[in-house]
């Protein structure tokens, strides 16, 4: 198989002789993890099993990130290499070093079919800046691993957003290639991005309201929806922007959150898309831990925080979703970790498996797919939160179009 038989842009694993190499492979196997450094959920992990899998002929060494520097999570790779062991049924070492002496010799006297998985590279200060792929090539964690290996693969859609060292900098250096977790991302979403059929409906909601919210601006600018609907945080944003007073609380929520300067962006957004961009009709309030709901133009009486979109809203979006030929879902509709409040995410969530063809993404919405079973309902599931939000609104992931460029480079002459 090669580039021109495939029709990609980039190449994948099937295109490069794998056996007896040694390969370097970034994925992602940053997972929420509790205060005693326990992995909450193996689902980041598993899901670059298939890439491992391939790879079993080969001296395989893993980069990986967890957390950011401050959080609770940002910790070590310890647990990750005694799960990956686990789930693969073969041993993952650890080496707790990312390029030191200690660890370029662990690489080296690797034996082929045996996998190591370096430290978390956000340990070392290069990773978290963001530059470009020729700066982040001349590294120092490029300069010293580089030469130790013949094959990059880029696993890790979910991080592939940043431009960061072990994402983008070995593709200067290396021939690389995207794993089976990255071509079957690309591929899954690519059906949702290209799509031309009518009606396509994206559900935006969650916390992350500047990120869906630019997300809308780019898609529409596309012209890639025909409806947004929005829910979650984004809702509350956008019911803003239309002038309707949400009350104190709510209005302290948005301030606090640090939101404030999304609402004249929404309101551009109204003004400019107003038959596309759909806001709930009522919502469900937190009343004492009750589900209360009211119009929208209620809630300031009440002075409540919204927890869920209401009744007529779940309704009226439900047929929109159903008949979709593409229904893109990112982020809950509501606080779906309190029952009461997990109506609007259950409800929409099961209506957009009877779209043409669904797509569902974020960490918090993937929990909720999986609560209620669904996940063999949707088209494709993707990993990515931030990553695949970005991919849909239609912008290039410094990731991806590093693997692209190293495919013209290194593959085409
Ligand atoms: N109206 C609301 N008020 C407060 N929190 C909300 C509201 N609606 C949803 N949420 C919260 O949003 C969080 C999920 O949002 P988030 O944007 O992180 O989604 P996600 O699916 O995890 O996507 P990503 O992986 O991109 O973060 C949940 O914890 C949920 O309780
Ligand atoms: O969990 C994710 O979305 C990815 O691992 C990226 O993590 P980051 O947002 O900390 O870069």
């Amino acid at each position: 198989m090669s580039q021109e038989t495939t029709g990609k842009d980039y190449l994948t694993m099937g295109d490069v002789a794998l056996d007896d190499k040694a390969v370097l492979v970034r994925v992602d196997f940053n997972s929420p993890m509790d205060d005693n450094g326990n992995i909450l959920d193996d689902r980041k992990i598993k899901s670059h099993l298939p890439t491992l899998q391939s790879l079993e002929h080969s001296k395989v060494v893993l980069m990986s990130h967890q957390g950011r520097p401050g959080d609770e999570d940002y910790t070590t790779l310890e647990a990750h290499a005694k799960l990956a062991t686990k789930l693969l049924g073969r041993e993952v070492i650890y080496e707790d070093d990312i390029f030191s002496s200690c660890a370029r010799n662990a690489i080296k006297s690797l034996a082929k079919g045996e996998i190591l998985l370096l430290e978390n590279t956000r340990f070392n200060a290069e990773e978290i800046t963001k530059l470009t792929p020729e700066e982040q090539a001349k590294s120092q964690m490029v300069k010293k691993l580089h030469p130790l290996f013949d094959l990059f693969i880029n696993d890790a859609f979910s991080v592939s957003h940043r431009s960061q060292c072990s994402v983008v900098g070995f593709t200067l250096v290396l021939p690389s290639v995207a794993g089976i977790l990255m071509d079957k991302e690309i591929t899954g979403l690519d059906k949702a991005v290209k799509c031309h059929e009518h009606p396509a409906i994206f559900v935006l909601g969650g916390a992350k309201a500047n990120d869906s919210i630019k997300a809308i601006s780019n898609i529409l600018k596309r012209d890639g929806a025909d409806k947004i609907l929005t829910t979650g945080v984004v809702a509350t944003i956008f019911i803003m922007a239309t002038g309707i007073d949400v009350g104190e609380v709510n209005r302290k929520f948005i301030e606090d959150e640090k939101y404030m300067d999304q609402i004249p962006i929404a309101s551009r957004l109204l003004k400019e898309y107003s038959d596309k961009i759909v806001i709930p009709q009522d919502v469900a309030l937190n009343n004492g831990g009750k589900r209360q709901e009211v119009k929208v133009d209620r809630i300031k009486e009440e002075n409540l925080p919204i927890a869920d979109i209401g009744q007529k809203t779940i309704e009226n979006y439900s047929k929109y979703i159903k008949d979709a030929k593409l229904c893109v879902f990112h982020g809950p509709t509501g606080i779906f970790e309190l029952d009461k409040f997990r109506l609007g995410t259950d409800e929409l969530l099961k209506a957009a498996t009877q779209a043409s063809y669904s797509v569902a993404g974020g960490g918090h919405t993937l929990d909720a797919i999986d609560q209620l079973g669904l996940e063999s309902k949707f088209s494709h599931i993707s990993l990515g939160g931030g990553a695949s939000i970005t991919y849909l609104s239609g912008e290039p992931l410094p990731g991806i179009t590093a693997l692209k460029n190293n495919a013209s480079r290194y593959h085409k002459g």
